[in-house]
């Protein structure tokens, strides 16, 4: 299946399930893959035929930006949520949200979670 990818959306927000998270903030980063047929596009050129990947960032950006939830898990479910409603063409996607630098004791790079979702009919 044909994709579009947005990589590495860095937004400052304020998810978490401690205080401190919810009252000092940190960096998000989001990545989307977004699962469509884009033969209509690659045949006509015509930007009606896919989806604007200009426009869907703006949507996944003000959602990361958005009402603090606990987990990453359900961040990236309203993304997730957000892009079937929005798009009638994708068909499915893949959100991987990293906490960049969570507040977590140990030696590691970053934490992060995938949610594989396909549109339900
Ligand atoms: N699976 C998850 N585990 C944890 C999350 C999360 O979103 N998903 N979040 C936290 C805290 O908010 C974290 O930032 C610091 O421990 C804990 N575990």
């Amino acid at each position: 299946m044909d994709n579009i990818r947005i990589n590495g959306i860095k937004t400052y927000a304020y998810h978490g399930v401690f205080d401190a998270e919810r009252t000092l903030g940190q960096f998000f980063i989001t990545d989307v893959v977004m699962h469509l047929d884009l033969t209509p596009a690659s045949t006509t050129d015509d930007l009606n035929g896919t989806v604007h990947y200009g426009e869907a960032y703006q949507m996944i950006e003000e959602i990361i930006k958005g009402e603090p939830v606990n987990l990453i898990e359900h961040l990236a479910e309203k993304v997730s949520k957000a892009l079937f409603d929005r798009y009638d063409k994708i068909v499915g996607t893949e959100v991987t949200i990293t906490k960049v630098n969570p507040p977590i004791e140990g030696n590691y790079d970053n934490v992060s979670i995938t949610l594989n979702r396909k549109r339900e009919d």
